[in-house]
């Protein structure tokens, strides 16, 4: 008969089972080791000296267990953090990571391949690059026209982060007490997802723009709430998982809004960044001759990738992103361009397949991750924001302004990643719009 851990573990895919790891919160003060995963974990900007390292400092290394001595002897018990055993942190082990290989960039930094079609670059973004995007993020990105997870059920004030620097107790009304029941959507879902709705159906890029478009027809908008109360609008901020740059995404329908013959104007200094990054991989050296991704396109990256749509994710440390395959863009092999900001978290890189093991890389703030190739059809997640990694440079200064010192609050207990990537691939002609 099997043991009981034996069926446990066979009800669940090897990315499921990862995930379970970095999400348990069931011991309270006790983080989930990383220990677990020390010889495939990958860690590329951490600091050469444990005692510099956030992620060592904050107890992430913990042992995972600690002996339990008794009259019959010693057995072995769960360890947890504990009164005066906060300094236990256990010795920060070296990480193999022998099988990665680096590239030189362009630019002459380096970036090392994490996955097929998958480059991470460490610290790519300089201490001034991070602010800079933290203060874009939240005064530049949440601006409308850009939809935000709240739009659809909240009256959002224009300068919705504005007014949480300056007056974050501002009421805000949801829509249904706002907007009359005649110009409501009756509305079957009772509540605002807690996190992202990730719903499986076919990838769009296969299905095609056609298919796309003859779907959306019938496709009416979310329906607000009818559940909601009031909120202030620092309750709002705090609660923002998303905006978007770009074409639009419609979540409930996993496809993007082709109705309008424009995007809305992607961030140019963004897209510059993202272009220059892209433009300064070696993509030779990623996609050999004899490899799956080879004929993909990645010849004209250099000079033509250009993103048209983005995601910005805002995290609370308690929030997570459940495993997806992002693949509802026309090409489905062009780069997608990841950078994190604020917390480090836990990403799962996997494969196409859930049933294979993923690997977990730690995200610092700075570091970029471009996905392309076969590595578009990798299932990754964040089941882990890593509390209490929040690096120094993110401290208030007497020198910052309003709005910086409300972003600084606000990424102190936060993460943000912002996700661009390009619909379109250069000269695609819109059938429709021909
Ligand atoms: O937060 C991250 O690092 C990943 C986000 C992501 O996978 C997405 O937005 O599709
Ligand atoms: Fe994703």
């Amino acid at each position: 008969m099997p043991s009981v851990p034996d069926v446990i573990t066979n009800q669940y895919t090897a990315f499921r089972l990862a995930e379970k790891h970095f999400k348990n919160r069931a011991v309270k003060n006790k983080f989930p080791s990383l220990r677990k995963y020390q010889d495939s974990l990958v860690d590329l900007s951490r600091p050469d000296r444990q005692e510099d390292d956030e992620v060592w400092k904050a107890g992430w290394w913990s042992p995972d267990h600690e002996p339990n001595m008794t009259s019959s002897g010693t057995s072995w018990k769960p360890w947890k953090m504990g009164k005066g055993k906060e300094k236990e942190q256990g010795v920060r082990p070296d990480l193999p990571m022998s099988d990665l290989e680096a590239i030189q960039l362009e630019d002459g930094r380096e970036g090392w391949i994490v996955a097929p079609g998958c480059i991470l670059i460490p610290n790519y973004l300089s201490i001034d690059d991070q602010l800079e995007f933290l203060h874009s993020s939240l005064t530049e990105y949440t601006l409308p026209p850009n939809p935000l997870s709240l739009s659809t059920h909240y009256d959002l004030p224009h300068n919705l982060f504005e007014l949480y620097s300056r007056d974050p107790d501002h009421i805000v009304q949801p829509k249904h007490l706002t907007t009359p029941a005649s110009q409501r959507q009756s509305n079957d879902a009772t509540d605002i997802p807690k996190s992202r709705t990730l719903i499986e159906t076919e990838p769009a890029s296969v299905i095609g723009y056609d298919e796309i478009v003859a779907r959306n027809k019938t496709w009416t908008g979310d329906a607000p709430s009818e559940k909601l109360k009031e909120k202030t609008v620092g309750q709002l901020v705090t609660e923002m998982r998303w905006a978007n740059l770009g074409w639009v995404y419609q979540w409930s329908t996993k496809s993007y809004d082709f109705s309008r013959d424009e995007p809305i104007p992607f961030p140019p200094r963004l897209a510059e960044l993202c272009h220059q990054v892209v433009s300064s991989v070696p993509w030779h050296r990623v996609f050999a001759p004899g490899d799956e991704s080879y004929s993909c396109g990645w010849e004209n990256w250099v000079k033509d990738y250009a993103p048209d749509t983005g995601i910005v994710n805002f995290y609370q440390v308690k929030d997570t992103l459940m495993g997806h395959v992002d693949r509802s863009e026309l090409d489905p092999a062009r780069p997608l361009v990841s950078l994190s900001i604020g917390h480090s978290a836990i990403l799962l890189l996997g494969t196409a397949s859930r049933h294979d093991p993923p690997r977990p890389i730690i995200l610092r703030s700075g570091d970029c991750l471009i996905m392309s190739g076969r590595g578009r059809q990798a299932y990754h997640g964040v089941p882990r924001i890593l509390e209490d990694t929040l690096p120094a440079h993110f401290d208030s200064q007497d020198t910052d302004d309003d709005t910086m010192r409300a972003a600084k609050k606000f990424i102190s207990s936060a993460r943000i990643n912002i996700n661009a990537r390009q619909v379109f691939p250069p000269g695609f002609v819109r059938p429709d719009k021909a």
